[in-house]
């Protein structure tokens, strides 16, 4: 199973997992880093956690820089192709939110309410004090 016209499947690259054959999928492309684990600045460990998989966000929130980037093409070996992605994520859907966020909205006026209670007593209280 190789590249065909539309590239290399999630799957395909997927098998690629280890220390001595290691693959990470970067924006859709698929490169071969098995050479470079342990000369990577960022250490082999973070390589191998993301080896067969896709590394997209990883990559881009390390802060790598231009000589990062040129470096890419030495380990190039084809296209990905997206359809095959099996994540929701990296095919820029984004996920239902979780119970957690859905809560979040009713948290935030909980907060503004306990706030505005004790504010609401001592504007009574003051004013009580002032008309007596
Ligand atoms: C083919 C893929 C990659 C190449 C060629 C590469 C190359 C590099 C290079 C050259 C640096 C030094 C800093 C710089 O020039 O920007 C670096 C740093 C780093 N890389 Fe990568 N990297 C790759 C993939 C990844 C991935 C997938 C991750 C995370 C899962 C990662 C995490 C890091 C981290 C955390 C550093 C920062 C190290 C530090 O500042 O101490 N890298 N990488």
């Amino acid at each position: 199973m190789g590249a065909d016209s539309k590239g290399f499947s999630y799957s395909h690259v997927s098998v690629h997992n280890t220390c001595k054959d290691c693959w990470v999928i970067i924006n859709a492309k698929a490169y071969n880093v098995t050479s470079f684990l342990e000369d990577h600045p960022g250490g082999e460990e973070v390589l191998l956690a993301a080896a067969g998989k896709d590394a997209s966000e990883e990559f881009e929130n390390a802060g790598h820089g231009s000589a990062a980037r040129l470096m890419l093409d030495e380990f190039y070996v084809g296209e990905v192709d997206p359809s095959t992605n099996p994540t929701p994520a990296a095919m820029n859907v984004s996920p239902p939110r979780s119970e957690y966020d859905k809560d979040k909205p009713s948290e935030y006026v909980n907060k503004i309410f306990y706030l505005l209670v004790p504010l609401g007593i001592m504007t009574l209280a003051v004013g009580f004090w002032f008309y007596e």
